[in-house]
């Protein structure tokens, strides 16, 4: 990273803020576009986080992240928007603990609060007669190059075929997708989830995940003209990948 970039202080940048990072040896683009080694990219983003000490003021905790990332993404998939949260790094840099972290409250991540968050906002919902909501869930990984159905009731890890439909694109055929009523049943399955993925010890994480996790949440919601009966049904899908 450029000096001037990582000698700054990251707790003093809000708002919209732009990083410039020197690309290494393994950017064969750049070679190829006659940058070299060297050549400077810039980056846009809109937030940084800061984890490192929680007697700090500046700490950022789960909830913070949740804020800044989490409520959007909530408040536009109830819209009728499809939406992906993407976690991306290093091993051992804190994708799992930031998709899913740790079972005590202040300690659970984005995924366990925008359930928690999605199921409050349609209980709030449910003296309204002319809206029914359903929230489907599917949980696969790719290892090896090879899809696997981590909610398949057999639990035979067989490998599954990504196949494209000609109006809703790619889409993984026989992935099983099974109906949830609470944070609690999604929680449960994605335990017994985490349960088949390949897990192995890293240098920098005794317990790292080897393989790309996608975990799917499908929010079909129907809405009826009380007066003609018509229904209209909208679905759309969150999507939590961690590289
Ligand atoms: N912000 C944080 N606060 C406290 N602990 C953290 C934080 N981020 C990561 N950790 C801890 O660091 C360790 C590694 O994090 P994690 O397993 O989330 O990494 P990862 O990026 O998912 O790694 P891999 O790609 O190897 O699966 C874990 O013990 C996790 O609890």
């Amino acid at each position: 990273m450029d000096d001037s970039v990582s000698n700054y202080d990251f707790n003093q940048w809000t708002g919209n803020q732009y990083c410039k990072i020197l690309t290494g040896p393994h950017d064969g683009g750049g070679d190829r576009a006659g940058g070299g080694r060297k050549a400077l990219k810039t980056f846009a983003f809109d937030h940084c986080f800061w984890s490192i000490d929680e007697n700090n003021p500046k700490f950022a905790g789960q909830d913070h992240v949740f804020n800044a990332l989490g409520k959007d993404v909530l408040e536009r998939a109830f819209e009728g928007y499809n939406a992906c949260i993407f976690a991306y790094g290093q091993t051992g840099s804190g994708k799992s603990y930031t998709m899913m972290g740790t079972f005590q409250d202040t300690g659970h991540g984005i995924i366990p609060r925008l359930c928690n968050a999605m199921f409050s906002k349609i209980d709030s919902h449910c003296d309204d007669e002319s809206l029914a909501v359903k929230v489907e869930v599917s949980y696969m990984e790719i290892y090896n190059e090879k899809v696997h159905d981590l909610l398949d009731p057999k639990g035979s890890k067989q490998n599954l075929k990504v196949r494209e439909h000609n109006i809703l694109g790619p889409y993984v055929d026989g992935l099983s997708q099974l109906a949830v009523s609470s944070f609690e049943d999604i929680d449960n399955l994605m335990s017994e989830g985490n349960k088949s993925r390949t897990v192995a010890a890293t240098n920098m994480n005794n317990e790292s995940s080897r393989s790309h996790a996608v975990f799917n949440i499908i929010l079909t919601q129907t809405l009826t003209d009380i007066s003609s009966g018509v229904e209209n049904e909208f679905n759309n899908y969150l999507n939590f990948l961690k590289e």
